[in-house]
Order: structure tokens, then sequence, then C-alpha cells
């Protein structure tokens, strides 16, 4: 017989994201060792440190895709043991690579993104049409909507990511690194886009970001991952400073106050 299984969340507003004495790793080798994180309903964290340092490896752990001891809870809920469809109406995920069907238009693959809030088999409703159409506006995607996803360029294909996942409605958005492959315009593009989504509909966002000034300027707090373990969390200009640059990233750096929060400069 299987066991009760957790009720999920309501389906609406951006959840509370804890994360409790977060252990992963790979065969024998630990890469997180006892993570607690809290993101608040709507709140914006950024997860950043060195290559290697176990970004990506937690924002899998916190979906549930990477087996870990600890908890992961959305509003009080313990997501493992959650239904796997009550999980992906909550939660939803761009990874860093995805893997792209082939053979699949694009306004297809955005369209998946409406799977969980559909019964199985059914056809796309009139609703699930609108909201991929608006997402996939609100990215530029439109006029590429009946091309193979395969023949967008890289930056187009991870905005396509990132609409798939906004089509899924989630209640909190991770993203690993969704502005690796655009230019600073599309980048700014896509992060505008999902502040103004967390603030229309209090959507709470976890992501992993390489460009620190771009961390600091669109998430309310950072995290800093180093060794395995989160070595400073709070806001941005607590948590970028020259000396946590140079200890945790071995980088030469200046962190100056720009315009719209702390700004990262590589010294020579
Ligand atoms: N499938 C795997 N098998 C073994 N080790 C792995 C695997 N995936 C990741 N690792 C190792 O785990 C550590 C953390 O990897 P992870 O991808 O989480 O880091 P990251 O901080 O996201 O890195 P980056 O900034 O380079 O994307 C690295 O040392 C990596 O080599």
């Amino acid at each position: 017989m299987r066991g009760r299984q957790p009720a999920p969340p309501p389906a609406v507003g951006g959840a509370r994201v804890e994360v409790v004495g977060l252990t992963a790793g790979y065969g024998r080798t630990t890469v997180l060792e006892s993570v607690r994180l809290t993101v608040e309903p709507g709140g914006w964290l950024a997860v950043i440190g060195p290559n290697g340092s176990g970004k990506s490896t937690l924002l899998r752990s916190m979906l549930g895709f990477h087996p870990h001891e600890g908890l992961v809870r959305v509003d009080g809920v313990p997501t493992t043991g959650m239904a796997r469809k009550d999980r992906a109406r909550c939660l939803a995920y761009a990874p860093q690579t995805p893997v792209l069907p082939e053979g699949v238009t694009t306004g297809d693959y955005v369209t998946l993104g409406r799977t969980p809030h559909r019964p199985l088999l059914a056809a796309p409703r009139a609703v699930d049409r609108q909201i991929v159409a608006d997402v996939m506006d609100r990215l530029g995607l439109g006029p590429m909507a009946e091309r193979p996803l395969t023949t967008l360029s890289g930056g187009e294909q991870q905005r396509a990511v990132l609409a798939r996942a906004l089509a899924q409605q989630p209640r909190v958005l991770f993203l690993d690194e969704p502005t690796a492959a655009l230019d600073l315009g599309h980048a700014q593009q896509v992060l505008d886009l999902v502040d103004r989504l967390r603030r229309q509909d209090d959507l709470t966002v976890v992501s992993t970001l390489h460009d620190l000034t771009l961390a600091g300027q669109y998430a309310d707090r950072l995290a800093l991952l180093s060794g395995g373990r989160v070595v400073a969390e709070g806001a941005p200009d607590e948590v970028l400073t020259a000396a946590a640059l140079s200890t945790h990233y071995g980088a030469r750096a200046q962190v100056v106050q720009g315009p719209s929060g702390p700004a990262v400069l590589p010294v020579r």
C-alpha cells in the first residue's frame, strides 16, 4: 500500500522555501554539507559561488532531482514524497544545460510547460494556448513559434527553456544560470521579466548567477557557497565584498556602489 502523499501547497502566489541540513554529493564525494537556507514568498535568492562549489547540485537537490539528506519544505510541506504532478505545478526549473528534443517546434516545446495543469494526454486548452502565446511574446519568441527548437540560436533556446518554465505558472521558479548564453540586452530583458513576474504574482525565485553584478541588482538576497557550505548570506552589499571575492573566488576585484546596487569590477 502506498503511503499518504503530503498535501501540496495551494496553487496561489509565491511559496516560502526552507532548506534544512541539506547534504548531497556524488558517490563518496560530499559536495554540499548541512546547507540551511530560507527564501520568503516573493523573494529572489541568488546562489553564487566559484565553479564547482555545488550551485547546480543545490538547485537540483531542492527540486528533488538529486538524492540528498536533510529537508526541503515548500510552505511547510516536504518536497520528498510530494506527487510528481503536484511538485510540477508548484516548482519549475530552467536547467543550465537542458536536453532539447529533436523535431519539436518552439511553440510545442513551451506548451510542455502546461502539462502539469491539464489531464494526462489531453490537448492544450484555449487557456493553455493563451498562456503560452503570452509568455512567448514577452520573451520575444513569438516569431519563432513554428520553428524547430533545435534551429534556434543558443540564446534563443535559453529563452525558450525559460518560457517553458514560466508557462508552468509555478509558485517557485528555479533558474540555473538563466543568462549564460545571453547578450547583455537579452540578459536584462529576461531578468526584468522574472522580476516583474515575481512582483506581480509574488513568485519566489531561486537562481544561480555567475554575473555577480547582475546577481546583486536583481536578487534581494545572495547566498555564497564555498567548500560545500553557505559561507555568507544576506543582502547583496553584505555578501559582495572584495574580501569575500578574494577568499572564495581567488579573484582580484573592487566592489563599488553602482546606480542599482553593488558593482563588481575586476582589477587587473
Ligand atoms: N554527475 C556527477 N558526477 C560526479 N561529480 C559531479 C557530477 N556532477 C557534478 N559533480 C561535481 O560536483 C561538484 C559541484 O558541481 P556543480 O555542478 O553543482 O557546481 P556549480 O557550482 O554549479 O559549478 P559551475 O559554476 O561550474 O556551473 C563539482 O566538483 C562537480 O565536478
